[in-house]
């Protein structure tokens, strides 16, 4: 008897514990970029290296607040005061300029007057007394942890980085991965498309949503439905870390992808996860060259393509490069519309959100483009949901650039 379709939770679960994490490798700053650590990130310096001023203005000693003071020297950002002041004494500062020895607190240029080198109070005295100043390692100090194994380096990750002392990351290699379409009416032109034919476009979508990660991604197809040219296709990835085929997943006598994909020796993992769209994804491993290749079989409704690849091709691939959350997040977001009550499977409906409010698409076939690209959400409706009011809130996925993870 056939296995009833997988929950999403566990298939994604599942999914996930194939993964055996790629080599690590160590790449410099400007190639990390999109990368995940491999390893905890400790700072080699501490940050700032001493206290600093954060504005400019002057430096005076503690409690010394009221004047009037003698300039008796300047402290600039890389050009450190090297003598140390006591009562009546001021150092001219600059923002980021180290704070003199026995200074401790820094009056702001605006509320001071200065003629030569005689410097009145004309305004408040900061209060607190050190409010700017920047003391030593308020960032971070040497040997601190600065960002856990499994970070995604954004840029602001990067700046950390080479604040806390680095040049090299530690970072998994990049994925490779095969994507192929396959179906005897799709036309690899979409310029030359016959009446009973429609242009291949899964392959491409499903390569650039892989493209948004740093992997290595390759394309081939159309591919014709017989089980000689999806032999053909598949020897293609014998050597890729993962295989992203679209279309011919379902029950129909041609759907022809989990048969030749165990005729080329994978194993099947799973098929059909209780979502809409996308019930009929194959999982799949082949054990090659002293690797584990794992196999996404994706439906071919355009729609249902997009959906499967975000909630289990991006998290597959996120997983691979070491990331410490690789399942895209949810957001709690406020209808502007009724929802109609949903049927027994757990459904992802295309949605717009404006900013304030989110309003589902008219149109929800699983083949309909048009809908999908106006859309940069997907509400997630749970399996026999009631009908859901404007002005409640939803759980939704941000699918506008690959969304969060
Ligand atoms: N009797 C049943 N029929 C179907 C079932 C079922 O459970 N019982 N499941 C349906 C569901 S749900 C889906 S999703 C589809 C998926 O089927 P396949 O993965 O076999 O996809 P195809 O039949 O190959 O194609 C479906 C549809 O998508 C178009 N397509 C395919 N590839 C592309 C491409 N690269 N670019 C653009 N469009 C593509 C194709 O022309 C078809 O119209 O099965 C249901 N059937
Ligand atoms: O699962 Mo299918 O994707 O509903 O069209």
């Amino acid at each position: 008897m056939r296995e009833p379709p997988l929950q999403l939770e566990e298939a994604q679960a599942r999914l996930l514990a194939l993964v055996e994490p790629l080599q690590i490798e160590r790449v410099d700053i400007d190639g990390a970029l999109g990368r995940y650590l491999a390893e905890p990130l400790r700072a080699r310096r501490t940050q700032p290296p001493a206290a600093l001023s954060a504005m400019d203005g002057y430096a005076v000693s503690e409690g010394d607040l009221t004047g009037p003071w003698q300039v008796v020297g300047e402290s600039a950002a890389g050009h450190p005061f090297e003598g140390t002041i006591s009562s009546g004494q001021a150092v001219r500062m600059s923002t980021g300029a180290r704070l003199p020895a026995d200074a401790a607190c820094v009056i702001l240029q605006e509320d001071l007057a200065r003629d030569q080198d005689r410097l009145t109070l004309t305004g408040e005295p900061p209060s607190p007394a050190h409010k700017h100043i920047r003391p030593c390692g308020l960032d971070f100090r040497d040997g601190d942890e600065v960002l856990p194994i499994g970070t995604r380096l954004g840029p602001a990750q990067l700046a950390l980085a080479i604040s806390a002392g680095h040049r090299h990351l530690p970072v998994r290699r990049a994925p490779s991965v095969l994507v192929m379409d396959s179906g005897d009416e799709l036309a690899s032109d979409p310029e030359v498309c016959l009446e009973h034919q429609i242009p291949a476009s899964n392959a491409a979508m499903l390569a650039a949503m892989a493209r948004a990660l740093p992997c290595e991604v390759q394309r081939v197809g159309p591919v014709p439905d017989s089980m000689e040219a999806l032999a053909e296709a598949l020897s293609q990835g014998a050597d890729a870390d993962v295989i992203v085929t679209s279309g011919g997943a379902s029950v129909g006598d041609h759907d022809l992808v989990k048969p030749a994909l165990e005729a080329w020796g994978a194993k099947l993992g799973f098929w059909r996860v209780a979502i809409k769209p996308g019930k009929p994804i194959i999982v799949a491993t082949r054990e090659h060259g002293g690797k584990r290749q794992i196999i996404l079989g994706l439906p071919g409704n355009p729609v249902s393509s997009h959906v499967t690849a975000y909630l289990f091709m991006l998290p597959l691939l996120r997983a691979l490069l070491g990331a410490a959350r690789p399942l895209p997040r949810t957001l709690r977001l406020r209808l502007g519309a009724p929802l109609p009550s949903n049927g027994g499977r757990r459904c992802f409906v295309r949605a717009t959100w404006d900013g304030e409010v989110v309003c589902a698409q008219s149109i929800q076939d699983s083949s309909a483009l048009a809908s999908l690209a106006a859309s940069n959400v997907l509400i997630d409706r749970t399996a026999n949901a009631p009908e859901a009011l404007a002005g409640e809130d939803v759980d939704a996925f941000w699918i506008e650039n690959g969304g969060i993870a």
